[in-house]
This record gives C-alpha cells, sequence and structure tokens, in this order.
C-alpha cells in the first residue's frame, strides 16, 4: 500500500506520500486529468477525546446520545460468516496524495489543466479507504448508493475499471451537485461520460432501487456527520427540532443497506460507510441490516475483516483497534493524522 501511494508522477517508486518536497515536484506537473490529491478537509486539528466533550460544552445542542435502536443491536444474536482479507489492492491509474503524519499543511485549491479540467480532487483521506475496499475490478457495473457531493464515485471512476458507475441520489439539489462536481473533474463529460454510460446521474430513494444488477454498491449512507456537526452550527443535525430525523437514521442507514444487498449479485461486495463515530449508526447497524437478510431473505452474506489488510496502511491511517468493532473498521481523527472519522465495512454476497 504503502508504495502504491507513493508518488509515481515524481517519478520515484520509493517516495512515499510522506515526502512533501515531491509531492509539491510532483504537483507542479499534475496536468494530467487522473492525477488527484486526498487530503483532510481543511479542518484544525481533532483528537478522539476533544471532540465528544468539546460538542457537549457547547449546550446548544441536544444529547440523547445514542437513538434507542441500539437495544436490538445489543439484544439479537446472528452469527454471519466472517473470513479474514490479506491484502487491499490499489489500482494502477488511482493516484493519492497526503502530507507525512504530524503535518497539517493544506493543499492549495486545485486549477484548470490543459483539458479545461481542474487537476486534483480534495478530499478526506478517509474517504479513500471505502471505496478501496469495494475492490472495483475492469468491467464492474458500480451503484453509488447516496451518492452526492459525488466524491467517491469520482474516486471509483478514477481507477478507470468500471464499465458504468451510477451515481444514485435522493435530493435533486444533490443531483445537480454531483453533475456539476463531475462536470470540473471530468473532461468531456456529456460525450465521454455520460453519452457512454460510462456515468449516469440518477435520482431516487435508495430503498426503492429494485434492479440492476450490480457487481459493487457503496452505502455511504446519510449520518451524523460527526466532524462537520461539530465545526457548523447551522442545519445541525444536533439541534433540537432535528432529533426526530437524527433518532431515525439507524432505521434509514438499516434500509439503505438492505436494499444493497438484495441488489448486489452473488459474490459481489457491498461496502456500508459513515462518517460518525456512533457505534450505533456504524457496527450496529450493520449488526441489523445481517438480522433482517437472516430473517426475511434466502441471501447469504460474508463479513470481510479488513484488519491483517488494513496493516499496510497504518503510516497514513490511525484506526481504531480492530478488538472493540465487531464487524467494520473505524478511522479515528487525531491531532497527528487529521482523517476522519470514516467507518467502513465490507460485506460479500455469497448466495
Ligand atoms: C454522506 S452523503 C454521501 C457523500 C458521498 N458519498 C461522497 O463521498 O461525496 C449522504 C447522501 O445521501 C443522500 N440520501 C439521503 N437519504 C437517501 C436515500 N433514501 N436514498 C438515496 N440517497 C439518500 C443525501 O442526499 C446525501 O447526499
Amino acid at each position: 500500500m504503502e508504495k502504491e501511494l507513493s508518488n509515481r508522477d515524481a517519478g520515484s517508486s520509493n517516495t512515499t506520500v510522506s515526502h512533501q518536497h515531491s509531492l509539491e515536484h510532483s504537483l507542479s506537473q499534475a496536468e494530467i486529468d487522473f492525477t488527484r490529491v486526498i487530503s483532510s478537509q481543511n479542518a484544525s486539528s481533532i483528537s478522539l477525546t476533544e471532540f465528544m466533550p468539546a460538542t457537549k460544552l457547547k449546550g446548544k445542542e441536544d444529547w440523547i446520545p445514542e437513538p434507542t435502536y441500539s437495544e436490538n443491536f445489543n439484544n439479537c444474536e446472528i452469527s454471519p460468516t466472517m473470513s479474514k482479507e490479506y491484502d487491499l489492492s490499489f489500482p494502477e491509474h488511482l493516484n493519492a496524495y497526503c502530507y507525512e503524519i504530524g503535518n497539517h499543511t493544506e493543499f492549495s485549491s486545485p486549477k484548470n489543466g490543459s483539458t479545461g479540467v481542474l487537476n486534483y480532487y480534495l478530499m478526506d483521506g478517509g474517504s479513500l479507504l471505502p471505496v478501496l475496499a469495494l475492490d472495483i475490478k475492469p468491467g464492474d457495473k458500480v451503484l453509488d448508493m447516496c451518492a452526492s457531493a459525488g466524491g467517491k464515485s469520482y474516486l471509483a471512476l478514477q481507477t478507470l475499471y468500471p464499465d458504468n458507475v451510477i451515481c444514485n441520489d435522493i435530493s435533486k439539489s444533490r443531483t445537480d451537485r454531483i453533475y456539476s462536481v463531475m462536470k470540473q473533474y471530468l473532461y468531456d463529460l456529456e460525450e465521454k461520460w455520460l453519452e457512454k454510460r460510462k456515468l449516469w446521474i440518477s435520482l431516487s430513494d435508495g430503498r426503492a432501487i429494485c434492479e440492476g444488477d450490480f457487481d459493487k454498491i457503496i452505502v455511504d449512507v446519510p449520518c451524523t456527520t460527526d466532524r462537520h456537526s461539530l465545526k457548523e452550527p447551522e442545519n445541525n443535525i444536533f439541534r433540537p427540532d432535528r432529533i426526530k430525523e437524527r433518532l431515525k437514521l439507524p432505521e434509514l442507514q438499516t434500509e439503505l443497506l438492505v436494499q444493497a444487498l438484495r441488489l448486489v449479485k452473488v459474490g459481489g461486495n457491498v461496502v456500508y460507510s459513515t462518517c460518525s463515530l456512533s457505534p450505533i449508526q456504524n457496527d450496529g447497524v450493520v449488526h441489523l441490516a445481517l438480522k433482517r437478510i437472516w430473517e426475511e431473505t434466502d441471501i447469504e452474506v460474508s463479513v470481510r475483516d479488513l484488519s491483517v489488510a488494513l496493516l499496510q496502511t497504518a503510516s497514513v491511517y490511525k484506526l481504531a483497534d480492530h478488538k472493540c468493532m465487531k464487524y467494520g473498521h473505524l478511522v479515528v481523527p487525531n491531532l497527528q493524522i487529521n482523517f476522519g472519522p470514516t467507518y467502513f465495512c465490507k460485506l460479500q454476497r455469497i448466495k
């Protein structure tokens, strides 16, 4: 992974993402459309220990800590198939960069290159892992069920592997946002991507999608968006007038994940992800979805344990101790490595 994340444009196969000089050298050459930069979201550093108390101290938000849905999480026993994975492959055409641990330099804004599209896409480094976990292969049909603003779909497209990426979202304004992002980053969007059906933008409730034969599905659900909620008082999901919506999140998340497991082909992968530290929105929802699949369908699902495969990312990510997690993996923001939070869980449909 470290080698794969290395700075290829600088022509050095052993220069890792942590080498700032080579990174800058590379970025100055980054006129090609498929060079991309992954960085933290311009946020000031946050440690896990600061994360929750700091929000509490504001005192304005409602602090019902977790939905009562959590009762179900602990009370029902299921025993899904669990399988370890030993490798996390990094697609050949995808380039991702970040600064070294402890360096909080921000990347400058992307610029238009010679083909008129922006030369790199800035995103939270945590967002890369759910897409890598999807293990996209050449010819795949990929559904991004809750896609706007399009960051993960864009990463999927940058692998150059999928035949089709379907970017779905429930909201018209949010699908418009996907279009405008893709327009800025994909050369000749209409002719080369939309008309050839390499990219589809679809407007529907993910729970209502009922056909598609997808090889891979990413379910990056609406969640409490913890980093954003900590920093943005406006329209904050922890506001008292949004309690109902917040308490209903795990139910919606579970329904979206269940539908993805129904839609994916046998042998295909579903990656469920959130940008929350909440155990109930993370492993809790996976648990409830597995329970519903087991009770309501003949589908069989294997939970893929990536803890060994992810060891190779230790120079870039701080992950929660896997012993504290039931199914998935959690990128934990801290003062040194300010990525996340990103939770992700890889599920494979085996029947
Ligand atoms: C966390 S954001 C997705 C971020 C995106 N994957 C990315 O990487 O840029 C969640 C999205 O889910 C959408 N959403 C909410 N409920 C949905 C539903 N029932 N079906 C499909 N999309 C939904 C929201 O409009 C929002 O754009």
